[in-house]
């Protein structure tokens, strides 16, 4: 099933920091070749790699002395930036055995979220990877401010695989799949194929993790479905199947594609965008955008939520306040009072002709299926 893995012309692979850091903190030098070796082999096999590497804050620990990893942000922070030289340099003498040389990128939330740096980021990888160079791609920890932190590498993994048109996700952790409960919990299964968001829904993941990472396995299958969600398939395995992953055998929890490429824009609004309100939209509004695929007219709205300008990101929620979509939205809320529950015929007539637009327009509109909530950074 993991057969789209060896023909991916470009591959972003994500370790977590539970696979390649020792639980008492410190880089594990054993998976860490592992992982190394089998990545150098794929790409003398002519593919291109982009490998995201959490593990700086758990590294960084024990020559801190500091004994688990800590909760408060600064010293995170400090903990990161003592690790993340650490890992680069565990990273660059086994690349070296194989005469490759690695490029440290470190991204922030921020970088993602604004069009500029996006590009920025995009060109950086593309031009390393036609120079031969091994993109190692982190968070910029010490510049994340908890407001605009990923906080989990999964999902920057799942941006850097869209931002670098990869063909193919591999989010490596502890754990050999996904599991329909917690594994070690009775009955627990393994999950071999999430082919929609709705095989996801007897599923139950704990969100905490190994204790030195943090996304657990909700960030991960959060991060495999924005892959999916944006046309590019994923699975979720161990470091130790790297080896069979990367050969296309059946191993792991495989997340076929569910949609096409997204637009970055759309991406964006999904996954970065931080909704400064919101509109509340009657039951014929919300089953025209999620069943017809229509824009939102200021006659289905009820009601807003938050202060916003023209072209801010909104959250669209149903009668009952469920969140179904998110847009840029045409007025600000200054302006849509009077406008609501108006037909646009009537709004032209009363208030001119520049009011007579849809109030979020379809191409900058997205539905969030409940399984795949876009959840703000
Ligand atoms: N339903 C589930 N299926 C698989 N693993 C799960 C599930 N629920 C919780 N987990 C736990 O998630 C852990 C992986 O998350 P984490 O330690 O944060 O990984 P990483 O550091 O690799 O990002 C596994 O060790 C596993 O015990
Ligand atoms: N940027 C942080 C990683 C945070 C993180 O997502 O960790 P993990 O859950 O192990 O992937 C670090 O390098 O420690």
């Amino acid at each position: 099933m993991s057969g789209f893995v060896p023909g991916a012309r470009r591959l972003v692979v994500k370790v977590g920091s539970s696979s390649i850091t020792s639980p008492a903190g410190g880089i594990d030098p054993a998976p860490l070749t592992a992982l190394v070796d089998a990545l150098a082999a794929h790409r003398a096999a002519g593919r291109e790699v982009i490998l995201v590497s959490s593990g700086a804050i758990a590294a960084g620990l024990g020559p801190m002395g500091i004994p688990a990893r800590p909760r408060d942000l600064p010293t995170q922070q400090a903990a990161a930036s003592v690790g993340q030289s650490l890992l680069m340099a565990a990273y660059a003498q086994i690349l070296a055995r194989h005469g490759i040389t690695p490029a440290q990128v470190l991204l922030s939330a921020d970088d993602l979220a604004r069009r500029t740096h996006y590009r920025n980021a995009q060109q950086a990888i593309e031009r390393l990877l036609a120079l031969g160079m091994f993109p190692i791609v982190n968070e910029n920890d010490t510049v994340a401010t908890q407001e605009i932190r990923f906080g989990d590498n999964d999902r920057l993994a799942a941006l850097v695989a869209h931002l670098s048109h990869a063909d193919a996700l591999v989010l490596l952790s502890d754990v050999d799949a996904l599991y329909t409960a917690p594994p070690g919990e009775p009955g627990a299964e393994r999950i071999d194929l999430v082919g929609a968001p709705s095989d996801l829904d007897e599923v139950r993941v704990g969100g905490v993790g190994s204790g030195v990472g943090t996304g657990g396995m909700a960030t991960k299958v959060h991060a495999a479905s924005i892959a999916a969600d944006s046309g590019i398939p994923a699975v979720v395995t161990s470091l130790s199947n790297i080896g069979r992953v990367l050969s296309g055998e059946d191993v792991g929890t495989v997340f076929t594609v569910t949609h096409r490429r997204r637009s970055t824009r759309l991406l964006w609004l999904a996954h970065l965008a931080e909704p400064e309100g919101a509109l509340r939209v009657d039951a014929g509004a919300a089953e025209a955008l999620i069943r017809r695929g229509k824009s939102l007219l200021a006659v289905g709205v009820t009601r807003l939520e938050g202060e916003f300008d023209a072209g801010d990101p909104v959250d669209i929620q149903a009668p009952d306040g469920r969140p179904i979509a998110r847009g840029l939205v045409r007025y600000s809320s200054a302006e849509l009072p009077a406008m609501l529950g108006r037909s646009t015929g009537e709004i032209g007539d009363r208030l001119g002709g520049s009011y007579a637009r849809e109030v979020v327009h379809r191409n900058d509109l997205i539905v969030i299926d409940q399984h795949m909530k876009a959840q703000p950074v």
